[in-house]
């Protein structure tokens, strides 16, 4: 459905040369939630934009939905973006027109006549949940409604490819699991391709296929969203899959467990589809000269399936600390050493 070749995109801002985006190949296949995570200034607005020609690459050729996006201009470039629509962080609406005018605005400029428009902007209305506010206008509504809004808008043209730049950044935890909730369900529904972008590491984990992490204008690493929070290759996805698993208060309780008991070792323990059901620690406890401490647990649900993280102080002889961790090793259990100092 997508595919990026080669794709850099410099930019020069007085006398200065910035590589936004730097060689990226990408594959991303029809009916996918695809998610790309990066910090600040990584290229992933640069990258997004490029997928309906809002940026054109300086090298390279991107391709969706079968338009050669980084070639056309004009005319057939505004058919194009009928199939690839966008949402924003900030929501884009037009302030002094109401719900039902916004929605209808694409409509209006794809000529569809005014009966047309109407009956298809109910349907929306009544898709993305917002019946009976079609007369309220921006202002009216909450953040998680003016998204509505505006996935209703981006939706109106029967689009085959949804962008969404940064779409819940701006709002509270739990408007943005609804909005999240609201495009796995149109995901489904419609068999929309969905990509998003994002710097939050439970955006990704909440409704993504697969995962790219972008540094440096670079895709430094990409997998099912599964895969890469079981084994993180780099630092810096380690970090981002930390932002889920290992919340403040296990930091605390790492800390406190450090300064309480300053021997031994804190163990995170990662647990993947059946090696849930392992009874680890009652083993680790009955064969092994150990005390053992629960720090913390968790359980996260992804796309792809579950995921659990434990964190486990043991304490004992160093030999028998060792034999443990390769015990662990050996139950199809991931088993990281965490640095308590
Ligand atoms: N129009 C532009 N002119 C010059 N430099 C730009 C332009 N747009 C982006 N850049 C630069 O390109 C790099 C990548 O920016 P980009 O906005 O794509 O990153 P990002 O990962 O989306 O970060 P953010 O979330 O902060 O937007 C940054 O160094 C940025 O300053």
């Amino acid at each position: 459905m997508i595919t990026l070749s080669k794709v850099s995109k410099i930019f020069r801002a007085s006398g200065e040369a910035i590589q936004a985006v730097d060689d990226v190949n990408l594959s991303i296949n029809q009916g996918e939630i695809f998610g790309v995570i990066g910090y600040s200034g990584a290229g992933k607005s640069t990258l997004i934009r490029m997928l309906n020609g809002l940026e054109t690459p300086t090298e390279g050729s991107v391709v969706v939905a079968e338009h050669n996006i980084s070639k056309i201009k004009g005319a057939m470039l505004r058919k194009a973006r009928q199939e690839i629509s966008m949402i924003f962080q900030h929501f884009n609406l037009l302030w002094s027109r109401t719900v039902h005018e916004n929605i209808s605005f694409p409509l209006e400029i794809a000529g569809m006549p005014k009966n047309e428009r109407d009956a298809r902007v109910k349907e929306l209305i009544n898709l993305v949940g917002l019946e009976g506010r079609g007369n309220a206008y921006p202002s009216q509504l909450s953040g998680g409604q003016k998204q509505r809004v505006g996935i209703a808008r981006a939706l109106a043209n029967d689009p085959k490819v949804l962008l969404c730049d940064e779409a819940t950044s701006a709002l509270d935890p739990q408007t943005t699991d609804s909005i999240l909730e609201l495009l796995v369900d149109i995901n489904k529904r419609l068999g929309l391709t969905i990509v998003l972008i994002t710097h939050e590491m439970h955006v990704i984990r909440k409704i993504c296929h697969r995962v790219a992490v972008m540094e440096s204008g670079r895709i430094v690493e990409l997998g099912p969203v599964l895969d890469v929070f079981r084994n993180p290759a780099q630092q810096i996805t380690k970090r981002f899959v930390r932002q889920v698993t290992e919340p403040e208060a296990t930091k605390e309780a790492i800390v406190h467990l450090a300064e309480r008991y300053p021997e031994g070792k804190v163990i995170q323990l990662t647990f993947v589809g059946e090696s849930t059901e392992n009874p680890l620690i009652a083993n680790l406890i009955r064969n092994f000269d150990l005390d053992v401490n629960i720090v913390q647990g968790k359980i996260s649900q992804t796309q792809n399936g579950s995921y659990g993280t434990l964190y486990i102080h043991i304490d004992g002889k160093n030999d028998e600390i060792t034999r443990a961790l390769e015990y662990i090793e050996k139950q199809q259990v991931g088993v990281e050493v965490i640095d308590n100092e």
